[in-house]
């Protein structure tokens, strides 16, 4: 059988490595297609070069898609594969999310000690996730943290050099990179994840109908819809990296639940909600959203919709 010739953008990260290789491996058995089908073409971000500051301080996450997304619009690229939780909020229109690959474990692993309450008083924390700070703050107020970015097996080296007390890495992230071992899983209701952790999202030119259905046919439509939701929640609390923002939508029959959460920056604040909507219901997350701000304290809601 005859096979196009395709080229899927990615960030040349370890981690963006893997992931491309599971879609290449995904799209090539949906559809009976040699694996030279499709040519992988690594692409280096704004976000993969400037390594020294904390995102928020140099463009928010457009910078882990910008260059991809400008190689898709070129043609450069067919598609485009993406950690989910990377991607901002608003979209090109000329880009579509065309599928997304079944979630992993959405849970955050603490790297460095058996448990948060294990670490001694005033335990260094590194990391360079605002809501990661914000929840280990709330929980642990005597806890330092440091800025903490590189690829994981930068992270975990610094952590085992004992640069840090701990760490916190998604868990996601270090199963795929054969590293299910590491670390220890904090559950949701201890520190709920960020909108779209565990997903890997595939990006398409909008106009592109053969290639958004080739990726339709490995779309897991349960992770598609509650990632979906996650980012409906961002899109109505205008949030992007800056906003230490924690949620997690789940399927509950035919129903989808909606938890979140909203920090102040040194977790000194925070509320907290959850909400039930039908599936295909595009407005549940708005109402969330507004609940939330409508009970926040002052310290939470500056940070989001003006
Ligand atoms: N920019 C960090 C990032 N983006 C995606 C993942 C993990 C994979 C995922 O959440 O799907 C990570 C590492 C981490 O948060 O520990």
């Amino acid at each position: 059988m005859t096979h196009p010739q395709l080229k899927l953008g990615t960030r040349g990260s370890p981690l963006a490595l893997v992931q491309a290789n599971m879609v290449r491996d995904a799209l090539c058995t949906a559809h009976g297609w040699q694996i030279d089908a499709i040519e992988i073409v690594p692409i280096k971000t704004t976000g993969d070069r400037v390594q020294d500051v904390a995102l928020a301080e140099i463009g928010g996450k457009a910078l882990w898609t910008k260059e991809l997304d400008r190689a898709l619009l070129s043609g450069a690229i067919d598609f485009a594969v993406h950690s989910m939780k990377d991607v901002e909020t608003v979209r090109p229109s000329a880009i579509a999310i065309a599928a997304m690959l079944p979630r992993a474990d959405v849970r955050d692993r603490l790297i460095g000690a058996p448990s948060i309450e294990a670490l001694r008083h005033g335990a260094v924390i590194g990391t360079s996730s605002p809501r990661r700070v914000a929840q280990l703050k709330r929980l642990r107020p005597d806890f330092e943290t440091v800025l903490f970015r590189g690829n994981v097996d930068t992270r975990l080296a610094k952590v085992a050099a004992n640069e840090v007390d701990a760490s916190m890495l998604a868990a996601a992230g270090l199963d795929r990179l054969g590293r299910p071992g590491v670390g220890v899983g904090i559950e949701t209701d201890v520190m709920l994840p960020a909108p779209a952790q565990g997903a890997v999202g595939i990006e398409a030119r909008a106009d592109d109908s053969r290639m958004r259905d080739w990726l339709g046919a490995i779309d897991h439509e349960a992770t598609h819809l509650c990632v979906l939701v996650e980012r409906g929640l961002l899109a109505a609390l205008q949030a992007d990296c800056h906003s230490p923002v924690a949620a997690l939508a789940t399927l509950d029959g035919d129903s989808i639940l909606l938890r979140a959460e909203l920090f102040a920056e040194d977790g000194s604040a925070h509320v907290s909600g959850e909400m039930r909507g039908a599936i295909g219901d595009g407005t549940f997350a708005d109402r969330l959203a507004a609940d939330l701000l409508d009970r926040a304290p002052e310290a939470v809601r500056r940070l989001f919709a003006a």
